[in-house]
């Protein structure tokens, strides 16, 4: 079958800008591109007219949370694959923080034959460094590799034991397998919802200091460098750890890192007084110090691409308040316009050095085939619309999650179609196409 994408709006390394440009999709894979004003002749084929769209590669989110298996209250594959969708992602990798904990040959497959048969994005899972994620015993690398895991973590939690975590570090270089970590010294934490800052002091709460996050992620650049593995840092938040990881780098560990752009563009100081929990995450909102860190960090290199760390929660959870709700946000749907909004219409980004930290970037560090707009390619593409305006509003959302900081945002970037090997699977018209 033949496509064409007629008139979009193609960023152009040349012109330092955005060209018109035509695309043709055969069985799925990017065939050809032709630029100018005059699209070609498409009689014959489906023809999509992208008119005053940017056009780019697929988003790609390596951090993600499905719910599925176990939690499909807060979210399923279905319903977190089309949220994806309409957030203008095309490749995700879910968390393995499942129930059962994605750490046996069969979670795994369950989870992918569920994308396959109900999910409408590329999805790419993660499977657990440790049983249950309890920390205790490492799960079964090779059998996890063999199912279709693309890397180990156990997210959620960090691997308190440092043996442990080294052992799962060979066990994974031997695999040419990745680990990925959440960074959280627990003894450094016990009980608390919000980082130690202004927001903590006014209201008398207990702190998570930086170094609960920075003193694993010293620790496993270490590791890595002594294993040799390569080692991917979640949901980076603070300056110490932007400091290691960036020292870590200079000397040629193999390791690399990821933001979210809540922690680009909030501070603890933006917490409003009700105590809200749709501001509660983990890694908490920092302060301004530490966001202004994450945000050179992106841009000299240190941190590597962005990530959402989607995470829906029930609204009965997240009413429990600050102190008792569970810690996360759903982001899909909101990532891409408040990062052009915040960072490229203010001028401060180009639009490709955000669109790379969402594509191109994320396929290198995984080494994944997708993220490019090149002719042999598989057609992943998303059409976005950067000139009108619009609020976040909740009640819209595709995800099962409301819990955003983010409702009533006045916002430019939304995505209006969305393909995934050839195949629309999202547009703003006509909503989900399975
Ligand atoms: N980020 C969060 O606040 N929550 C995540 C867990 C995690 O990413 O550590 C979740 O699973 O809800
Ligand atoms: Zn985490
Ligand atoms: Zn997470």
């Amino acid at each position: 079958m033949t496509t064409w994408i007629i008139n979009a709006s193609r960023w152009s390394a040349e012109a330092g800008g955005l060209e018109v440009a035509h695309v043709r999709i055969e069985e799925g894979i990017i065939a050809e591109w032709r630029t100018g004003e005059a699209a070609p002749d498409t009689s014959g084929a489906e023809t999509i007219d992208a008119r005053g769209k940017l056009i780019s590669p697929g988003l790609i989110d390596m951090h993600v949370h499905l719910r599925e298996p176990g939690f499909e209250y807060k979210e399923t594959i279905a319903s977190g694959t089309e949220s994806a969708a309409k957030g203008g992602f095309t490749v995700i990798a879910p968390m393995p923080n499942t129930r059962p904990v994605m750490d046996t040959q069969e979670t795994i497959s369950l989870v992918l034959d569920k994308a396959k048969t109900e999910g409408v994005v590329r999805v790419l899972p993660y499977a657990a460094i440790t049983k249950n994620e309890l920390g205790r015993e490492l799960t079964d690398f090779p059998a996890l590799k063999e199912a279709g895991a693309i890397g180990f973590t156990d997210d959620g939690v960090g691997v308190q034991n440092a043996q442990m975590m080294k052992n799962a570090m060979a066990l994974a270089k031997s695999l040419d397998m990745p680990v990925i970590a959440h960074c959280e010294d627990d003894t450094l934490v016990e009980g608390a919802a919000v980082t130690e800052g202004e927001f903590a002091r006014k209201h008398g709460l207990k702190g998570i200091p930086n170094e609960s996050e920075a003193i694993h992620v010293g620790r496993d650049i270490l590791l890595s460098e002594a294993t040799g593995v390569h080692y991917h840092v979640c949901h980076v938040s603070t300056e110490q750890s932007i400091r290691l990881i960036r020292l870590g780098k200079s000397v040629g560990v193999n390791v690399t890192s990821e933001v979210c752009p809540h922690h680009l563009i909030l501070s603890d100081e933006d917490i409003p007084d009700s105590m809200d929990a749709n501001w509660k995450m983990n890694p908490p909102l920092r302060t301004p110090k530490d966001v202004e860190a994450c945000i050179q960090a992106l841009e000299d290199g240190t941190i590597d691409i962005i990530v959402t760390d989607h995470a829906p929660h029930s609204e009965e959870e997240k009413a429990r308040g600050m102190e008792r709700a569970p810690f996360g946000i759903v982001g899909f749907e909101t990532a891409f316009p408040l990062l052009y909004t915040k960072f490229v219409r203010t001028g401060r980004w180009s639009l490709d050095f955000l669109l790379r930290r969402m594509t191109s970037d994320p396929a290198r560090v995984f080494r994944l085939p997708y993220g490019t707009l090149e002719q042999g390619a598989p057609a992943d593409l998303t059409l976005i619309d950067l000139e009108n305006e619009r609020e976040v509003d909740p009640a819209t959302f595709l995800t099962k999650g409301r819990n955003t900081p983010f409702a009533g945002w006045k916002l430019y970037g939304w995505p209006s179609m969305t393909m995934v090997g050839g195949k629309v699977v999202w547009t703003e018209e006509n909503g989900i196409n399975r």
